[in-house]
Order: structure tokens, then C-alpha cells, then sequence
């Protein structure tokens, strides 16, 4: 079974969708890491729940068109930006 063809090329194709997921996250913290820095320069708070809300509801919406669990989408985008705040955090309070 570990040496089918198939299974192995499957798993390849995992591995070089998991490291373009790592690769997007990374540029996306390098993203958020700068809004941090603006929100900071401009004494702004850490968290902008009105802005999640809107994300939450576009991410849902493309995950269902997707065939993709809504609900796995949330939890992932409220995974992301709850470390994403604790960075905005972080900032401010240097
Ligand atoms: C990046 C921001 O800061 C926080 C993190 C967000 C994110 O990771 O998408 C969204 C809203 C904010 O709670 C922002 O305000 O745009």
C-alpha cells in the first residue's frame, strides 16, 4: 500500500499543497504584521470585529461555492486572525 503509485502521487500532491499553504500564510502574516504597525502609529485597536464579521461572511459564502464546510472555513479564518491580533498586540505594546 505505502508504495502505490497512485498513493504516492497523491501524497505528493499534498505535500506541494500543504507548502503553498505555508508559503501563503507567511506572506500573509508579512501583511498583517505592517496593518499592526498602522494601527499602532495611528492609535488604533488591536481587534476590528465589524472588519472579522465581513470576512466571516465572505469566507463562508467562497467555501460553500467551494464545496468546502462553511463552518471549517470560520473556524480557520478565527484561528488566523485571533493570532493575528495577539502580533497587533504584541506591537502596541512595544
Ligand atoms: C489585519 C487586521 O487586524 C485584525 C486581523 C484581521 C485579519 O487577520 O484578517 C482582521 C481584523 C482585525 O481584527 C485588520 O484590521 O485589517
Amino acid at each position: 500500500m505505502q508504495s502505490d503509485p497512485e498513493l504516492v502521487a497523491l501524497r505528493g500532491s499534498i505535500d506541494n499543497l500543504d507548502a503553498a499553504i505555508i508559503c501563503l500564510l507567511a506572506e500573509r502574516f508579512k501583511i498583517t504584521q505592517r496593518v499592526g504597525l498602522l494601527k499602532k502609529q495611528h492609535g488604533l485597536a488591536a481587534a476590528d470585529p465589524e472588519r472579522e464579521d465581513q470576512q466571516i461572511a465572505r469566507l463562508r459564502q467562497l467555501a460553500a461555492s467551494a464545496n468546502l464546510d462553511p463552518e471549517f472555513a470560520e473556524k480557520w479564518l478565527t484561528f488566523v486572525v485571533a493570532e493575528v491580533v495577539r502580533h497587533h498586540e504584541a506591537i502596541a505594546a512595544e
